[in-house]
């Protein structure tokens, strides 16, 4: 378990995440996701710039594609030296051992990044699953599916609701990781998210990480909402 929430860097240039950054204070290390809106638009050096200002980095993409394809562009995306990467499970067990195997091949110093593949996201309801993706079973035991598939692939974990966090480390280990998105302190706006646990639940069910993006990003004061979120994770309130 990591003590810092990662925040979900979701805006559109460099200009943006500078401005919110000032909110924090210069010299603490943060946990930080870099996802799509930022990297199609940044391109790989908003990841290093990130890590030149001492904070670590989740690189979020989800890759999804031919075994052939994402094990290349992990080997690319290896030397960026970040500390998580992450494929759709989805894109099955080949898939996914290629995409470990791009990344240890492309890590040239240091630890290779943290590998987790998606599940079910979290904005996605039983419902929806069923009748968008035709998957006839309930959705934790879809979740519970891909995370088996995860760990026979050599993967570090996957990413999922904190709801299924428990069983997820019953059927695989304790040191599986979860990473959970969709955390929402009580009492914040849901938006699109569906499967939502308060950071405090997050803890109580085993989550390893917890990925916050708009109780943070779109508070008023984002270091205040950041700290408060901290503290409720490490079980200080
Ligand atoms: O299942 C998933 C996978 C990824 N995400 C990402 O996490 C953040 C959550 O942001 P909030 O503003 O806290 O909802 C966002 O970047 C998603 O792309 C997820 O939510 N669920």
């Amino acid at each position: 378990m990591d003590k810092r929430p990662i925040i979900a860097l979701d805006f559109p240039n460099r200009e943006a995440i500078t401005k919110f950054l000032q909110h924090f204070p210069e010299k603490e290390s943060l946990y930080v996701k870099v996802g799509m809106e930022l990297f199609y638009q940044e391109g790989p050096t908003i990841v290093t710039w990130l890590k030149s200002c001492g904070h670590d980095v989740f690189l979020d993409l989800k890759l999804h594609d031919i075994p052939n394809t994402v094990e290349s562009a992990m080997r690319g995306l290896a030397k960026l030296g970040v500390a998580m990467t992450n494929v759709h499970a989805a894109g099955g067990v080949r898939m996914m051992s290629s995409a470990l195997k791009g990344l240890e091949e492309g890590t040239v110093e240091g630890k290779r990044p943290v590998l987790i593949a998606v599940t079910q996201l979290t904005s996605t309801s039983e419902d929806e699953m069923q009748h968008d993706q035709g998957i006839d079973r309930s959705l934790e035991n879809s979740v519970l599916h891909y995370a088996k598939m995860a760990e026979k692939s050599g993967l570090d974990g996957v990413v999922c609701s904190a709801l299924e966090a428990t069983a997820i480390k019953k059927q695989t280990s304790d040191d599986f990781v979860c990473l959970t998105p969709g955390i929402r302190p009580l009492g914040a706006a849901v938006g699109d998210q569906k499967r939502v646990v308060t950071p405090e639940g997050a803890r109580a069910l085993g989550a390893s990480y917890i990925v916050v993006g708009r109780p943070i990003t779109k508070a008023d004061n984002p270091y205040q909402a950041y700290q408060e979120i901290k503290q409720e994770w490490n079980g200080e309130i």
